[in-house]
Parts: C-alpha cells; sequence; structure tokens
C-alpha cells in the first residue's frame, strides 16, 4: 500500500534523512521509532504530500505521489490517506459526530450518509453518543474520535503521529487496542510514529530512524 523508495530531506543546513527505503502493506503495522529530531514526523509529512522531499519516490496503493500538483495531491490525500495527531487536532466546538461527519462532507459525501456513517463509526469505536463539544471529552476519546475521523472516508492508509503521547496508561492502551485491530478488521495499512515502547512491542514490525538511516525489520 505504501512504498518508500530512495528517499531523502534536507533543510539548508542539514541533511535530515538519506536514501530511506520503507513499505507498509495492506493488513500490516509498522511502526517508526528513534530519538527525537531525526526525522520521523517530516517523513509522515512527506507521505502526505505536505513536505517536499529531495529526492526519492512515494507511492501510494501504486500511484506515484511525489509527482501529484497539490491540488491532485489533495484530493489524493482525502481518499487514500487517515491522519492521527497527538492531540486529535479536533475541532474542540464540534460534537465527535460533526466532526466525523465533516471529513467525510469534504470528501463529497452527501449529508445524510455522512452523518449515519459518522454515528455507527463512532458507536464501532466506542465514543459515547452525545452532542458534548469534544473540547470536554477525555483524551481517550478524544483520540478515538480522531480514529474515526481517519476512517471515515474508507482511507486504505493510515497514518499516527505519536496517536498516544498525551494520554495515561490506560487511555493509551485502549488507543492503542484500537488502531493495531485495524489493519485486520479494516484491512488497511497503518504507519505510526511513536516514542511509546509499550506501543512500538506491538507493531508487526518496527524501525528506528537513527542518524538519517532506517535500522530494522526489513519488508
Ligand atoms: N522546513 C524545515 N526547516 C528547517 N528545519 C526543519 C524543517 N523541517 C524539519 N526540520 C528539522 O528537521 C528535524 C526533524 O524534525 P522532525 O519533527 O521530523 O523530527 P522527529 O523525529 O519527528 O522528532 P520528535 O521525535 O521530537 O517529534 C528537526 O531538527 C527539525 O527542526
Amino acid at each position: 500500500m505504501l512504498d518508500i523508495e530512495n528517499l531523502s530531506y534536507s533543510t539548508p543546513d542539514t541533511e535530515i534523512f538519506t536514501g530511506l527505503d520503507l513499505s507498509v502493506h495492506t493488513g500490516e503495522s509498522v511502526v517508526l521509532c528513534g530519538p527525537s529530531g531525526t526525522g520521523k514526523t517530516t517523513l509522515l509529512t512527506c507521505v502526505l504530500g505536505l513536505t517536499k522531499p529531495k529526492s526519492g519516490r512515494i507511492r501510494i496503493a501504486g500511484e506515484d505521489v511525489t509527482g501529484l500538483s497539490r491540488k491532485q495531491l489533495a484530493l489524493y490525500r482525502r481518499k487514500h490517506m487517515g491522519m492521527v495527531f497527538q492531540f486529535g487536532e479536533l475541532l474542540p466546538e464540534l460534537s465527535p459526530v460533526e466532526n466525523v461527519a465533516l471529513a467525510a462532507l469534504l470528501a463529497g459525501v452527501d449529508r445524510g450518509s455522512a452523518y449515519d456513517s459518522a454515528r455507527a463509526l463512532l458507536s464501532d469505536l466506542g465514543v459515547p453518543p452525545g452532542q458534548t463539544p469534544t473540547a470536554y471529552l477525555s483524551g481517550g476519546e478524544r483520540q478515538r474520535t480522531a480514529v474515526a475521523r481517519a476512517l471515515i472516508t474508507g482511507a486504505p492508509l493510515i497514518l499516527a503521529d505519536e496517536p498516544t503521547g498525551a494520554l495515561d496508561r490506560e487511555s493509551r492502551d485502549s488507543v492503542a487496542d484500537l488502531l493495531f485491530e485495524l489493519p485486520r478488521r479494516r484491512r488497511c495499512a497503518l504507519l505510526i510514529v511513536t516514542h511509546d515502547q509499550a506501543v512500538a512491542g506491538r507493531a508487526d514490525r518496527r524501525f528506528d530512524l537513527v542518524a538519517g538511516r532506517l535500522v530494522g525489520d526489513r519488508a
């Protein structure tokens, strides 16, 4: 589902990573760890098409996304990728169902279907129904809502950046349970960046980004 080939990125002062190769297949979870500042988030933003790599190729579902225009990328992202951030990044004044339905509406789904799917997905992921703005939910409930938002369009590639970094241990475990079930339950590919060793240990494969190189399991 995701094929990264010979990817390099540098800032004007520093080479962040060089010649990275990484594949994530449908039905599996891959975790990316490594010291702070080695470029893990930058790698995710390259996959999302928000950062342009210096060289190399990223293919998603067989399509080379490194050559797409910004507009094509935005459309491609909506259809093929779901993203979960550390702090959920939800709209705090909207309820969970509104946050999740909004992602479907932006992807062109009609209002009735968007709301029906959002309610069904949130119920499946254990988010209490109701009109409470997400600002008042617990951290775990917010992250479950963020996972629902990432899934609502049926994206085959789910990316997560420190999805449990802001949670206590109990919420961390339940959000990790939810995330690691996804590849098999929903036939997607999952790539998670995390510093949390308990979360990292649950992935099918693990890599560490150290000094610009990936170290670890191979595809
Ligand atoms: N556009 C940019 N201009 C300058 N520096 C950048 C740019 N993008 C990334 N960097 C630098 O690249 C390095 C990698 O940052 P990144 O956030 O990807 O690391 P990380 O491995 O995710 O770190 P952490 O684990 O702390 O979240 C950092 O030193 C960051 O400041």
